[in-house]
């Protein structure tokens, strides 16, 4: 895995840029909120399999889908300047244009759609925990939590997409289980000789190691739900807050939260508007749930991800020697 980088910090701190975060026994109040919520996540696994579903689900609509939700302070930035008060306009149509394509595809061709769901998942995950340029750590990482449950817990997990793609699935796609071995595979090579040539921080290998331990001993909802409210979503939220480019005006963890609270109630208002559809197709509640859950995740990801594309091409290059030369330094 790649060597010394980002500096780690998997649980979010109460301010990155501002003040000094409230602290008690030495950790963060963002630190200890996110050690209460795994520490009921985990207690949820307990629970009959419904109720530990709802648990989770509602760890990832509540706790996990504000990040992508910060989009719109990411465009703003962008379309502002040319499209004035119209921007909003500009930016949500095509986003939920897309989005809309992306619920049509899971009703045409589920399983194509569940494929690519989880191709871009391992893209996305992969380029936020190893962060930019590192293809190989990239893979390895985003690659974790979609392979070991089809390792792990084949048959839960085929459940779970059972109830998602609406397709009878008494076991997982072949496809699905000869990627997560290709995966295993790769990992087996090449993590050792990486280990080798970059002795990895210490926080990364516990963090690689709790996720894997999380991943063998919980359900597969629970586990993902873990991943997704305590490492993926605070980790891009925090890089937002650092980048004082993509997002101007978001330069504290409160302020990143505050900022998605009108876009959130626009998916939640989006995700009840499309409850009766999905209602009438299923089982019983907690079914219409998870499908609407997963299916909204996924078609809001595909803009999620093209925006971040976007944003960090229009980014300014980092200055250059020259450019040191020409400025005066502060
Ligand atoms: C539901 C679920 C899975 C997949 C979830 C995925 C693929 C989520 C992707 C979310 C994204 C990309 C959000 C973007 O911010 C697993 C872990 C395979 C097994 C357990 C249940
Ligand atoms: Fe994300």
């Amino acid at each position: 895995m790649g060597g010394a980088a980002r500096p780690f910090a998997p649980l979010g701190t109460g301010s990155v840029r501002a003040g000094r975060p409230l602290r008690i026994a030495g950790l963060g109040l963002a630190q200890l909120g996110a050690a209460l919520v795994a520490c009921g996540l985990i207690a949820s696994a307990l629970l009959p399999r419904e109720a530990s579903w709802l648990a989770a689900l509602g760890a990832v609509i509540v706790l996990g889908v504000p990040h992508g939700a910060l989009d719109g302070a990411v465009a703003a930035p962008l379309l502002r300047p040319r499209y004035g008060r119209l921007w909003f306009g500009v930016f949500a149509l095509p986003y939920l244009g897309l989005s809309a394509l992306i619920l049509l595809a899971w009703q045409v061709t589920p399983l194509p759609t569940l494929a690519g769901f989880l191709a871009l998942s391992v893209l996305h995950f992969g380029e936020e925990d190893a962060g930019p340029g590192r293809p190989v750590e990239a893979f390895l990482r985003g690659g974790l939590p979609i392979a070991l449950p089809a390792l792990l817990h084949p048959e839960a997990t085929a459940d779970i997409f059972a109830v998602v793609t609406r397709v009878p699935m008494a076991q997982l796609p072949a496809w699905w289980t000869a990627a997560a071995w290709l995966w295993l595979t790769l990992a087996a090579i090449v993590v050792p000789f990486r280990l080798a040539a970059h002795p990895p921080r210490r926080a990364m290998l516990a963090e690689l190691a709790g996720l894997a331990a999380a991943f063998w001993l919980l359900p597969p909802l629970t586990a993902f739900a873990l991943y997704f409210v305590t490492l993926h979503g605070p980790r891009h939220m925090r890089a937002l807050v650092r980048d004082p480019v993509r997002a101007p005006g978001i330069d504290t963890m409160g302020r990143a939260v505050l900022a998605a609270l009108p876009i959130f109630g626009l998916t939640l208002g989006l995700g009840a508007a499309l409850w009766p559809l999905y209602a009438s197709g299923s089982a019983d509640p907690t079914a219409t749930l998870l499908t609407l859950t997963l299916q909204m995740l996924s078609a809001l990801t595909v803009p999620h991800v093209l925006l971040d594309r976007l944003a960090s091409r229009h980014a300014p290059p980092p200055p250059t020697f020259a450019d040191s030369l020409h400025r005066p330094s502060r």
